[in-house]
């Protein structure tokens, strides 16, 4: 007679294998805890907040399928709502997910994830896409298990990630309905940052977003309008509405003009930049006492350089002893190291922490990556350091459900990005952290801030960023903002912007020409194996029509202090090529030459295509 599996012991494991592991993640969401603030949330929801909430808890309570998509302004309430609804569900001793696009967004709700990390979901988005889990993994069991699933933030993701909850979802509930007949809730506000496309333009944003996904219409839409963070500033809240709505009124070249109770007066770079820290900032000290009253306000500005710039400033004058962590930079491909080491350790890409990561006792940090999101350390999640040894750093969660939380963070290897802008794959093994006194206006989507330092060292180009970064304050007294003036010479201006053509009617025949651009991106100066420098350049004209440019050799250098991103540039008369891309109609690149940036007479130059003859640029700052 033969045996049973069971005769050799094996079925206890087994039966761990089936059943223990779908527990464990079902049993981390039962231990979420629910907090009196969140259940008492739902007694005080104004009207609009109290008609979804119902709507919502129908659809849960009757098991009936839905998918909502709660749109707000910033401010209106959408994650107090979520709150509300967690709370609820949770209190009862049922399942409810909550997710967001960012990890900012993802830990001001209490069990928090990102929706990638949660639904494991491709970060390469592709219209055929995925999730990466298995119909009988425990993630899925606590899929099927929920009652409701919050993915805040939605308007923010790429249409195609939505796209592969909802095929995993039908999947794994055998439905041929949107979302497999679960109950989900999406939240957003298409106001403020929309899907980030490279090199896209506004159109491609809006064609990666939601609203252009087939789930759109099947989404039952509840709109929010009361700001409740700015409640207490009618003018500010109409002021924010307007700037939303894209209805504030305009002075000269589409600008906005902002109330000056809000302006910090420009007297020059150093000294106004000063002012706006001091304002902001107004005793390191503080910092000191472990109090994290300091923590809830921030300097906001565009771009990674400016809000390193700004930390550095910070850490400087931060008091007690700075302790500095050196990353380790390595080519993804070793017979290259010795190549580009020394030049890995020169470049800052968006997403990696310095190669000098210089900290201070009970700074504040940000994390970089998803380290456990479980724990609260998530992207986006802030910290105060408190220790610091070789390889962990001792810090303590400063916002949040888990505030106050004491975490090890560790020296981990970070990758860089598929970026074309930095075409040396390579990994740092640094601390995925950076400092926050300053950061992005797209980090801070979704917090409430008690101060917001605005500094916009180049004017916005977008009314969406500013939105954005403004809504983050419950009063006009909370913002202050510090504009580099735009200095311009209107009559010259207007010489010029009436020779402009736009770069849309530019062939590579064109040689008389001029077009009006603002840079919108700048690469590192790189060398290339023939040991020629050279740096890219992207620019963008009023018509959002865009063209690569390239500075060569001896050029580099003047294109680089000369060019400065977000500011306004006539170029004129440069050599062109263009290849055939419909999106991307002209197109200058290293391998095809392209306007060369410099301002000297006609000269040759060695390219990877051989000597060329450069025409004479000519290049105004009119700022
Ligand atoms: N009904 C309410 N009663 C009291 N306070 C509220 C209410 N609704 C929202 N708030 C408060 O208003 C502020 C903004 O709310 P919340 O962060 O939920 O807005 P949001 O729509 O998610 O904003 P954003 O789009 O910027 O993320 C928070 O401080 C929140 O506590």
């Amino acid at each position: 007679m033969g045996k049973s599996i069971k005769d050799f012991g094996f079925s206890d494991f087994i039966l761990d294998v089936q059943f223990n592991n779908p527990g464990k993640e079902i049993e981390a969401e039962f231990v979420i805890p629910v907090s009196k603030e969140d259940l008492a949330t739902v007694s005080m929801l104004n009207g609009g907040q109290k008609f979804a909430f119902q709507k919502i808890m129908e659809a849960v309570n009757t098991n009936t399928s839905a998918a909502f998509f709660i749109d707000g302004l910033g401010g209106t309430g959408k994650s107090f709502l979520y709150k509300g609804l967690l709370a609820t569900i949770r209190s009862k001793g049922q399942i409810a997910l909550a997710t967001a696009t960012s990890g900012a967004a993802a830990s001001i709700l209490p069990g928090g994830r990102t929706a990638h990390s949660r639904f494991k979901i491709s970060l390469h988005h592709e219209s055929n896409n995925t999730c990466n889990l298995s119909k009988q993994s425990a993630i899925s069991e606590l899929i099927k298990a929920a009652k409701l699933i919050i993915w805040d933030e939605a308007a923010m993701a790429k249409k195609y990630a939505i796209e592969s909850l909802d095929r995993l979802l039908r999947d794994l509930l055998n439905s041929d309905h949107i979302s497999g007949d679960k109950i989900i809730v999406f939240g957003g506000d298409f106001r403020q940052t929309l899907p980030v496309v490279r090199n896209g333009h506004k159109e491609d944003y809006i064609s990666a977003s939601l609203i252009n996904s087939y789930i759109w219409p099947h989404l039952q839409k509840i709109r929010l309008t009361e700001n409740m963070r700015a409640s207490l500033d009618l003018s500010f809240s109409n002021l924010l509405l307007n700037i939303g709505n894209g209805t504030e009124a305009t002075i000269a070249n589409d600008k906005i003009s902002l109330p000056s109770s809000m302006i910090i007066p420009f007297i020059n770079d150093q000294e106004s930049l000063a002012t706006l820290i001091d304002t902001v900032y107004p005793s390191l000290s503080t910092f000191l006492c472990g109090n994290s009253a300091l923590i809830n306000r921030t300097i906001l500005s565009t771009t990674n350089d400016i809000v390193h710039e700004i930390n550095q400033i910070l850490i400087q004058k931060f008091p007690g002893e700075e302790v500095k962590y050196i990353s380790f930079d390595q080519t993804i491909d070793p017979t290259k190291q010795a190549d580009h080491g020394d030049f890995l350790n020169t470049i800052h890409p968006p997403g990696l922490p310095p190669h000098q990561l210089i900290l201070n006792q009970n700074c504040p940090i940000i994390l970089l990556r998803n380290v456990n999101p479980a724990q609260g350390l998530c992207n986006g999640t802030r910290l105060i350091c408190l220790n610091f040894n070789k390889n962990v750093i001792h810090a303590q969660i400063s916002i949040g459900i888990h505030y106050g939380k004491q975490v090890f963070i560790p020296r981990i290897p970070l990758h860089s990005s598929n970026d074309e802008s930095y075409p040396i794959p390579f990994k740092r093994t640094q601390f995925p952290i950076s400092l926050c006194f300053a950061m992005t206006i797209n980090k801070s989507q979704g917090q409430t801030l008690d101060f917001v330092g605005l500094y916009l060292k180049e004017p916005m180009f977008s009314h969406g960023q500013l939105y954005v970064a403004l809504s983050r304050a419950r009063t006009a007294n909370d913002v202050k903002i510090l504009l580099r003036p735009v200095s311009s010479d209107s009559l010259s201006n207007n010489y010029m912007d009436n020779r402009c053509t736009g770069v849309n009617t530019l062939t590579d025949k064109s040689s008389e020409w001029m077009i009006k651009v603002i840079l919108i991106k700048k690469t590192n100066i790189f060398t290339g194996k023939d040991q020629t420098a050279f740096q890219h350049f992207m620019f963008a004209d009023e018509q959002n029509e865009s063209i690569q440019g390239i500075a060569f050799t001896r050029d580099v250098n003047y294109a680089d202090t000369k060019l400065h991103l977000y500011h306004t540039y006539y170029i004129g008369n440069a050599a062109i090529s263009s290849i055939t891309d419909e999106r991307i109609k002209l197109v200058l690149s290293h391998d095809l030459l392209c306007a060369l940036i410099q301002g000297f007479p006609e000269s040759m130059i060695s390219t990877p295509k051989g000597p060329r003859t450069i025409r004479r640029f000519v290049a105004v700052n009119p700022e």
